[in-house]
């Protein structure tokens, strides 16, 4: 570790810090109890309130009536004219009218549920109202209001309010008074924490006028500037943390150095059939270079579906081989393992290597034989599913673990490995692409390497959508491209997320493709219920070619490969996500033919319907995420929580992606400067990382 501890004098902004860091019940009126009702929402300092952002505002600004839009949320301010008219409707719902003249004109406001305001809502008192107002009727829905001749403080009047998250305990109203109590008596308090060359090369507020301004904004374009700078703030700081934690974690010493012998690795890559693509080329270099490092590699391989991922694996393996240890490849389904320990057998036996299948089908003796292989040394590369790692199985000297889809695995397994007291080296594959930065944000303290380019002479898939009622043609089309020589997969309606009916309909299509190709091609049936061991046999007659129909669920998603089928049908595709459906596509368009996806879907909603023109629009994995991003949003995106995406107060990373970027870009430059670790202007943000447990020891100042 870089950091020398030095000494500087930092009392002064200590002391200043210190006093952010006092408890809420420092302010006054806030007693014991409600600094729980505080403590509720994780609002402990002055500092927590302080950073308890509004997630939007209220804006009380009165709008002159001529200007405002329909449908537009607003303020205005008028005079009580006539009588409130109450109605009641329903068991207990009532509706309040009133009439209200805002500059000669006449409104008419409406309250639900109200009706108790009725008395006071006497002709000739002023009144402000917010809501929503109905241009062509003249009406507002009111959600608040205040008597202007009344004592009560309407600070509202002509501001933008802030609107912040609260529970049962606090009120708005109440957070607001708080929030504004602590921005007088400590927001001067506030210190900077970023460098101030950030500050001034992204013309960034001062962090206590940002604060101010987004509790208060002093105006819209005020609001703004607070609000960019908070969330770039958000966004470095987060970055910073996982370089940080990079650096740091480089310099530990439970690496291993591989001697890889590279002119063998070399002459292995010349006997590939095919030569490298130039993206294949240069991830190999990557994770070569991971491998021989002293520090651990946990690098994410992320590539389109078919851009060649399995050989930069066995290449991967291979190298770690010539530098004498053991490899293991896991992956999510029997399938997978089967199919990949097929082809890395055909590239890698040739060498001398040997090879096993840990697999479900496997006989007791078959898996005692291996486990001892493994052991002993003589195996030198173990293909399974993910259930090998947690297992019985002990490795003689393991270099390196390579795992297909990451999304389905990761911090979990990495702990096992290392309570075997294991630590070889980590790649980890995935074929759902996202943008970069995002992947780094969503895979924290990864290395990520991206296969951009597919193998030349690919044709991308020509991909159609159409409804129900055209199946007749689609069965026509299929006939013709079999009757080419081709082969067809057919994915079984998914009607909900049961494995039972799945199944019934997967069994339905099958005897309905049966009957109609009965006599001419062969319909095989696949699902996740098959024992392994008639899996294997479905898919083996498949790629032989001796099924031409392949009807299935969705267990052929990930990874399988069969380059003579070049049409897809998907039914009710509107059921599944995007990054399935093109998963999905990608069996198809793997060899040198043209290849066809047919999308049989009826989707409601607008969302379905453009992701089905997504589909048809474009066939590259990364546009297919960005778009999917773009629709969905990125918490839906990642689909559960454990993706690992935090979850930012202020910044969007839909929305903020280019300041992500910066800000990502910023924080490695800087970290990767020794003066980081030492020098007086960091000690504010080394003080933010000494706040996070992994850090306490390992800065030093
Ligand atoms: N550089 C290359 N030139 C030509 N063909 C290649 C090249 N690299 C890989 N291939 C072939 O492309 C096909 C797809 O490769 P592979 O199965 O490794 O893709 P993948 O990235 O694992 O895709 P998926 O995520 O869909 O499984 C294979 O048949 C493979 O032999």
């Amino acid at each position: 570790m870089a950091a020398t501890p030095v000494s500087f004098s930092y009392k002064e902004t200590r002391a200043v810090s210190n006093q952010l860091q006092q408890p809420v019940t420092a302010m006054k009126g806030i007693g014991a109890e409600r600094a729980l009702d505080l403590a509720s929402l994780d609002i402990h300092t002055v500092q927590d309130l302080l950073e308890h952002f509004p997630y939007r505002y209220e804006d009380y600004r009165v709008r002159d009536l001529s200007e405002v839009e329909d449908g537009e949320k607003i303020t205005i301010i008028g005079t009580v004219y006539g009588e409130p008219v109450v109605r009641f409707y329903g068991k207990k719902k009532s509706r309040l009218t009133v009439k209200i003249v805002v500059d000669r004109v006449v409104v008419t406001a409406i309250w639900f549920n109200r009706q108790f305001l009725k008395q006071q809502l006497r002709a000739g008192r002023e009144i402000m109202l917010s809501g929503k107002f109905e241009r062509a009727r003249l009406q507002m829905t009111v959600s608040e209001h205040h008597f202007l001749d009344s004592n009560k403080k309407t600070p509202q009047e002509g501001s933008i309010q802030p609107v912040y998250s609260t529970n049962a305990n606090v009120q708005v109203k109440q957070m607001r008074r708080w929030v504004a109590d602590a921005l007088k008596d400590y927001g001067d308090k506030v210190e900077e924490i970023l460098p101030s060359y950030l500050v001034q090369k992204y013309k960034l507020a001062p962090r206590a006028e940002a604060i101010r301004n987004i509790h208060f904004p002093d105006s819209v374009a005020g609001g703004k500037q607070g609000r960019r700078r908070l969330a770039f703030e958000e966004l470095f700081l987060f970055q910073l943390k996982l370089h940080a934690y990079h650096a740091v974690n480089r310099r530990a010493s439970d690496g291993m150095t591989q001697n890889i012998l590279l002119s063998q690795v070399q002459e292995f890559i010349r006997g590939l059939p095919f030569p490298l693509t130039g993206a294949q080329e240069r991830v190999v270099k990557e994770i070569l270079g991971d491998m021989q490092a002293e520090y651990r590699m946990n690098r994410l391989l992320q590539g389109d579906v078919g851009s060649g991922k399995t050989v930069v694996a066995a290449i991967a393996l291979y190298a770690t081989i010539t530098a004498g240890y053991q490899g293991a490849l896991m992956v999510p389904t029997e399938i997978l393992a089967e199919q990949h320990y097929t082809t890395l057998q055909d590239l890698l036996t040739p060498y001398g290597i040997e090879l096993a299948l840990l697999s479900g089908s496997a006989t007791i003796r078959q898996r005692r034989d291996i486990l001892a292989g493994l052991q002993s040394g003589l195996i030198h590369i173990v293909v399974g599913t993910h259930a090998l790692i947690q297992e019985d199985v002990y490795f003689r000297n393991l270099g390196l673990v390579i795992t297909d889809e990451q999304h389905r695995f990761g911090v979990e397994q990495r702990r096992i490995l290392r309570e075997k007291g294991m630590h070889p080296d980590v790649l980890f594959m995935t074929a759902t692409p996202i943008p970069r930065t995002l992947a780094i944000t969503a895979f924290g303290d990864m290395d990520v390497s991206t296969i951009d380019e597919l193998p030349a002479g690919r044709k991308p898939v020509e991909t159609y959508w159409v409804k129900h009622d055209m199946l007749d043609r689609i069965l026509a089309f299929i006939s013709k491209e079999l009757d080419k020589g081709r082969q067809a997969y057919v994915i079984s309606p998914l009607i909900e997320e049961s494995e039972k009916l799945d199944l019934q309909n997967a069994m339905d299509v099958h005897a309905q493709l049966s009957h109609y190709f009965a006599g001419r091609y062969n319909v095989g049936l696949m699902h996740g219920r098959l024992p392994s061991k008639e899996k294997d046999e479905v898919m083996q007659r498949f790629s032989g070619g001796e099924v031409q129909i392949l009807v299935s669920t969705t267990v052929v998603e990930v990874g399988v490969n069969v380059p003579n089928a070049s049409v897809m049908v998907i039914y009710d595709a509107e059921r599944f996500g995007l990054a399935q459906l093109h998963q999905l596509r990608g069996r198809v368009g793997r060899g040198a033919e043209q290849s066809y996806c047919i999308l049989i879907a009826d989707p409601k909603s607008e969302v379905g319907k453009e992701r089905m023109r997504i589909m048809t629009e474009t066939n590259d994995g990364f546009e297919v995420a960005r778009r999917d991003l773009e629709l969905r949003g990125p918490g839906d995106f990642f689909g559960t929580k454990q993706s690992g995406l935090p979850e930012f107060k202020i910044a969007d990373v839909v929305q903020d992606y280019r300041m992500l970027e910066v800000a990502r870009q910023e924080a490695a430059d800087l970290i990767s400067q020794p003066s980081f670790w030492v020098g007086p202007e960091y000690a504010p943000l080394r003080h933010y990382l000494k706040r996070d447990e992994y850090f306490l020891e390992k800065i030093k100042d």
